[in-house]
């Protein structure tokens, strides 16, 4: 089986090289070896010159804020160039595999929503990610679109990492506490995605969209300490001390892109259409922070 993964140098596309290496021969591209989502002409030769059975694109435009003054090149990214794979998938009888975020949600309430709950991105970034799902559902291909949230790698940058050097520079940090969700790890989604991967070709009725986090819930603010007293705990020089880590509510913490106070996703439908569990959050940050520490 040969696997097309585009995006390999990201936080998930890094983890993916490992989690997908035995599934088959799979040819890696970012977008300096014609993997660029923002040609779509250069790509789409590239994808039938490889005529894959499987396309995974972890690739993305992930600036949420900047998304707000590049909303071309963002939909364009995120949206256009998933449409034109997913056709092109399509004509080849490939499987698609594409990720989506939390973002395509207004995060209204306080429960869990399902892949079937309305969307309403508050973003652009959120509206280029839906517009991308809506066009590869669209298409009538084979697909996986799974939908994470907060991703957090050892490798790439992430907020965890960013919390660990504000923390070692300064004296006071503020973070949002009402904005709710999981921290969720590229290597479980790799790893997800590997299952997902084989039980799809195998049972082609599962394709669809599937919300794919870790287990329980945090705010960005309890998340931030977790991670800082994680790490002062194993002797890293850390400045802030652990009662200036201030709360702070999302009206205190102005950015260009409005952002969803409800990131909480039920991952039901994944469990038991794959049989698969999803551990709590804090297991896989500690395994991370440990590796990077
Ligand atoms: N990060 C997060 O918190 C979340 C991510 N997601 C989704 O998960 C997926 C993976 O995200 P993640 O790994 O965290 O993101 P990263 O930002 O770590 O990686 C994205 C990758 O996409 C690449 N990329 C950007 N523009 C292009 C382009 N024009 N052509 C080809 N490649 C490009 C980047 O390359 P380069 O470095 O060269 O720019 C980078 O390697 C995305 O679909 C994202 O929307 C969903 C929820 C949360
Ligand atoms: C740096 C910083 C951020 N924050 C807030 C801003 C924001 O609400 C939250 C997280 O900051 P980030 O910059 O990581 O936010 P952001 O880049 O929007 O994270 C999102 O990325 C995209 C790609 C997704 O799909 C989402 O699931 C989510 O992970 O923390 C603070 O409150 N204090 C701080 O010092
Ligand atoms: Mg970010």
């Amino acid at each position: 089986m040969r696997i097309l993964l585009l995006g390999k140098n990201g936080q998930v596309g890094w983890e993916l090289q490992r989690a997908l290496a035995p599934l088959g021969e799979m040819i890696a591209l970012d977008r300096h070896d014609s993997g660029d989502l923002a040609d779509s002409q250069c790509l789409l030769a590239k994808v039938k010159a490889i005529t894959p059975q499987v396309i995974v694109n972890a690739a993305a435009y992930t600036a949420v804020d900047k998304a707000e003054s590049e909303p071309a090149l963002a939909g364009q990214i995120n949206a256009t160039a998933p449409g034109l794979l997913a056709l092109e998938a399509k004509a080849m009888g490939a499987l698609l595999i594409h990720y989506s975020t939390d973002y395509v949600f207004d995060g209204s309430g306080d429960q869990p929503r399902d892949e079937s709950a309305a969307t309403a991105p508050l973003s652009i970034y959120g509206s280029s990610k839906l517009a991308g799902e809506d066009a590869i559902r669209a298409s009538g291909c084979q697909h996986l679109i799974l939908r994470t949230s907060w991703v957090y790698a050892a490798r790439g940058g992430n907020f965890a990492k960013t919390m660990l050097r504000l923390a070692a520079e300064r004296e006071h940090l503020k973070v949002i506490s009402d904005q709710i969700g999981a921290p969720t790890g590229a290597d479980l989604l790799a790893d997800l995605t590997a299952h997902m991967l084989r039980a799809t070709l195998a049972k082609p009725a599962l394709s669809g969209t599937y919300h794919a986090v870790a287990g329980g819930e945090t705010s960005w603010h309890a998340y931030a300490q977790h991670v800082i007293e994680f790490a002062r705990a194993k002797g890293v020089p850390i400045k802030v001390s652990a009662s200036q880590i201030l709360a702070i509510p999302t009206a205190d913490y102005p950015t260009p892109a409005r952002r969803p106070l409800n990131s909480r996703l039920s991952t039901d439908k994944l469990q038991a259409a794959f049989g698969l569990t999803l551990p709590a959050w804090q297991v896989g940050v500690e395994r991370m922070l440990t590796e990077i520490l």
